[in-house]
């Protein structure tokens, strides 16, 4: 590993003189020099340096908040940068906004998608080409660059209708129809399934062959090992070093970036007699799909116990998304017995209603669905808690307990350690990762009986995702019923006293973690008829 050793800014050719200065100069396609941002009193870029050659996948590392999305939107033009300089093709260059970063060569896919549900895939890549190419001939070119690059996709889909995979396939071709040279891509696979991870990693092989460069940021350091041919590590906003990750462990990449070593997730076996009632039921739950696009739920049946965690694995689009709303009241149901929270019926009552029965929803969307990204982090909790903290946080004639948000805001701050420029930021201020912390920190702050939550640690560092994982069998083992739908096995493999598999709108019964293995989970996940090899965690 070669620690802040890599002297960048020696090897340039400068001021267009390409071929001029033989040797790596020539072959890079972006340099950066001293590039620093500052958000009010917090330096979240401090003087960085970073060169991505051509033909390269370079690799962005970094914990929660060490300024990987600050550092690219300044390259994609998106923030303007306080000093430093960018050199494209060796000239120095000013980015100004992303149409400029267009023109130059540079396309970015970002970690939140700036997509319109009600427009279809094609009207959505229409509106950021900013000129009148008829939808017709923009959805012949997608669906060209989807069969191209291995990428499928209907141009007519709504985007409402798409999963967040899909969502991402738009966002990528998008990208792809400007020809860039240089492509940023956020965190990129942090929701998508092995299957669409590994579709993901053909296309980005195929581009790299093709001369053109990418700049990779992400949590997964076994991907990083396998794709990327460099490193750049930032902590706290500044470069910590470089490296050839092939080279590397993952566990080297963590302790790079976090500058220790991870704590390991501790799950110990939960006994029969150590798991209490059923928490939450789910009975014959089906669900019409509300569109063309959407899976119908087909009679799921699951029990969540006192004690235990249940994981729910599965391929994206497999009707994950629609149970998450039919369990959470997003989507209420007709049949009030269909989901049962703490012995009671609650399939006919809203999302608040449900909460003031025990129970708390995380959904897999941070912003807009998890947080209002323009509220205040104490403003999101009075959101989301009035209605079942409502003593807590309001007062008589509902005169809002101002001090009672604050402290409890900054409980939660303090137990999830989220980082942030401000005492009581914007959702929309904070790193990714840091707001799913404060998210899931705000559920498990009221001690739920019952916790769903859809995808607990996307987009969160190595170091963050062990402690939420820990978090989550801590809620269970003090007596919660908790549910966990992610798409990431290890994550489920981890934390999961037992794994369902959902595959199209069909749920198997749990399988104890005891006798899970990824073949068996993955069998049901390609659509294996569930029910050989499987056993019900508990007696019916
Ligand atoms: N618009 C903003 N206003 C104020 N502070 C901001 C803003 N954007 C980012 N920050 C702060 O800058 C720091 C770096 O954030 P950034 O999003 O670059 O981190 P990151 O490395 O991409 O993290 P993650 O892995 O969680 O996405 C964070 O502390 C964040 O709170």
């Amino acid at each position: 590993m070669v620690l802040g050793t890599h002297n960048i800014s020696g090897n340039q050719s400068r001021g267009g003189s390409v071929g001029a200065q033989p040797g790596l100069g020539e072959a890079n396609l972006l340099e950066v020099r001293g590039l620093t941002k500052i958000f009010g009193t917090l330096t979240a870029c401090d003087h960085v340096d970073l060169t991505v050659r051509k033909g390269e996948i370079h690799a962005l590392l970094g914990e929660n908040g060490a300024g990987k999305s600050t550092l690219v939107k300044m390259l994609f033009g998106s923030l303007e940068p306080n000093a430093g300089e960018i050199l494209w093709d060796g000239n120095p260059v000013r980015i100004p906004n992303p149409s400029a970063a267009r023109r130059l060569g540079i396309g970015m896919v970002f970690q939140h998608f700036s997509l319109f549900d009600a427009l279809t895939a094609a009207e959505n890549i229409a509106l950021s080409l900013q000129n009148d190419t008829p939808i017709a001939t923009i959805a012949a070119k997608a669906s060209a660059l989807s069969h191209a690059y291995g990428l499928p996709l209907d141009p007519f889909a709504l985007v409402g209708d798409l999963s967040v995979g899909e969502r991402q396939r738009i966002e990528i071709i998008r990208c792809l129809l400007q020809t860039p040279q240089l492509i940023i891509l956020d965190e990129p696979t942090s929701v998508l399934t092995p299957q669409e991870a590994d579709k993901l990693f053909e296309t980005l092989d195929r581009l790299r062959s093709e001369g053109k460069s990418i700049l990779y940021i992400s949590h997964r350091l076994e991907e990083v090992k396998r794709m990327c041919d460099a490193a750049t590590v930032l902590r706290h906003g500044k470069v910590v070093g470089h490296c050839d990750p092939r080279q590397e462990t993952a566990a080297s990449l963590a302790r790079m970036m976090v500058g220790n070593e991870v704590q390991a997730v501790v799950r110990e076996p939960v006994s029969e007699s150590e798991r209490g009632p059923v928490l939450l039921e789910i009975r014959n739950l089906s669900r019409q799909p509300a569109t063309p696009f959407s899976i119908p739920l087909r009679s799921i049946n699951l029990r969540v116990r006192a004690g235990e965690v249940i994981g729910i694995a599965g391929v994206a689009g497999n009707g994950q998304g629609e149970f998450f709303e039919a369990v959470s009241g997003e989507v209420m149901q007709t049949d009030a017995a269909s989901v049962r929270i703490r012995g009671k019926d609650a399939g006919r009552l809203s999302i608040s209603g449900r909460r003031r029965m025990g129970a708390a929803f995380v959904p897999e969307e941070r912003l807009g669905h998890g947080a209002a990204p323009r509220m205040r982090l104490s403003e999101n909790l009075l959101l989301s808690r009035h209605a079942t903290d409502g003593q807590a946080f309001v007062g008589s004639g509902g005169v809002v307990k101002a001090g009672a948000i604050d402290a409890a805001a900054q409980r939660i701050i303090q137990a999830m350690d989220v980082r942030k420029s401000a005492r009581d930021p914007e959702a929309s201020a904070l790193s990714g990762g840091n707001l799913q912390k404060f998210i899931v920190g705000r559920e498990l702050d009221r001690r739920p009986s019952v916790l769903v939550v859809n995808q607990p640690t996307w987009g969160v560092d190595a170091g963050a995702a062990a402690k939420i994982r820990q978090a989550l069998i801590g809620l269970a083992r003090a007596g919660s019923a908790v549910l966990v739908i992610s798409q990431d096995l290890d994550e489920l493999f981890e934390i999961s006293d037992a794994i369902a598999v959902m595959h199209n709108g069909e749920l198997s019964q749990p399988l104890p973690i005891a006798e899970a293995t990824y073949e068996k989970i993955g069998l049901l996940m390609g659509g294996a008829e569930p029910g050989h090899a499987l056993h019900a965690t508990e007696p019916a």
